[in-house]
């Protein structure tokens, strides 16, 4: 069904291609049927045609007002301008799926004027090899069969939950951003291995097969995180050891601030354009 539909990408920086990049590789996007524009980077956009295969020239403004589906995935920043151009381009029985965080589908409804169906989605960068965990809530002009559109895209490169909207800026904190932290802890687990004597290379195999085996585990057995946490953790034994450190350094209380953080600025964000 997507195959046929043509998809216009308003942005081309990072989760732009990580979409891109899922769609075609599970083949359901046909390249010559997508559309892709930036502000000035001409040389990005030369790289990712090439890269991906399309058609090069179609990064022009009447493929991108004519696409059946547009999203866009542009800084929060840059949303009015895009809106004020774009806004009362559009037509009637579009898509327009914006990845942007904190910002509302009120406000995107606002300057847009025809019956265009707004979707908000939350996805995550892992959307590139198709394991992207991704939110979506329909804004009030959309149609369900808009919605159902759009889960089929995020769907095909990951998980998809629906959520309500005034749920946003919290996944943004969790799953959205969540990439980040969890990269975080693996650069802190490889150079801990790294300090303690292990070859970098080393250090990142191990820690690498470490959390894909434990969110292998998570996803295949069913089991809460506590539940495998003390299946790991013997009695007196080394893991209890490493536990009581994280615990001391109240690493689960700077989890959750990180969270609550990123929250708050998804939320500053969205209010810093609606006062525009
Ligand atoms: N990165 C992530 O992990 C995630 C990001 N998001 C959201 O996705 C959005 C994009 O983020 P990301 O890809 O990281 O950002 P990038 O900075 O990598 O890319 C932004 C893109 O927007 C383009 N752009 C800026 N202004 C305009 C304009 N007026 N018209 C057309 N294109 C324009 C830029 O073009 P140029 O380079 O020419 O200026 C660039 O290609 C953000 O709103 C973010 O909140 C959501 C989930 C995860
Ligand atoms: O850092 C950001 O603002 C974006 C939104 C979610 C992930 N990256």
């Amino acid at each position: 069904m997507l195959k046929n539909k043509t998809i216009g990408f308003i942005g081309a920086g990072s989760m732009a291609e990580a979409i891109l990049k899922g769609l075609l590789s599970k083949n359901m996007v046909n390249p010559e049927n997508v559309f892709l524009i930036n502000r000035k980077d001409q040389s990005r956009l030369s790289e990712i045609s090439q890269k991906y295969g399309l058609i090069l020239g179609r990064q022009k403004a009447e493929y991108i007002a004519g696409a059946d589906i547009i999203i866009l995935a542009v800084k929060p920043k840059d949303v009015t301008e895009v809106l004020q151009r774009w806004g009362n381009r559009l037509q009637d029985g579009q898509i327009f799926i914006s990845v942007v965080a904190g910002i509302s589908t009120e406000l995107l409804e606002n300057y847009i004027q025809n019956r265009v169906s707004v979707v908000r989605v939350m996805p995550n960068t892992s959307c590139a090899v198709g394991l992207s965990a991704t939110a979506i809530s329909g804004g009030k002009r959309a149609t369900n069969r808009a919605i159902d559109v759009t889960c089929e895209i995020f769907s095909s490169i990951g998980s998809v939950v629906l959520v309500n909207e005034s749920m946003m800026d919290t996944v943004t904190g969790l799953s959205g951003s969540g990439p980040a932290y969890i990269y975080y802890m693996v650069e802190a687990l490889e150079s801990a291995g790294v300090s303690a004597g292990l070859h970098p290379q080393t250090a990142r195999l191990l820690t690498v097969q470490t959390l894909l085996g434990a969110a292998q585990m998570l996803l295949k057995t069913g089991k809460d995180a506590s539940e495998l946490r003390k299946e790991v953790t013997s009695p007196g034994g080394t893991t209890m050891a490493g536990l009581k450190a994280l615990k001391e350094y109240q690493v689960a209380e700077a989890m959750k601030v990180a969270v609550f953080k990123a929250k708050e600025r998804a939320n500053e964000l969205g209010k810093q354009l609606a006062s525009l």
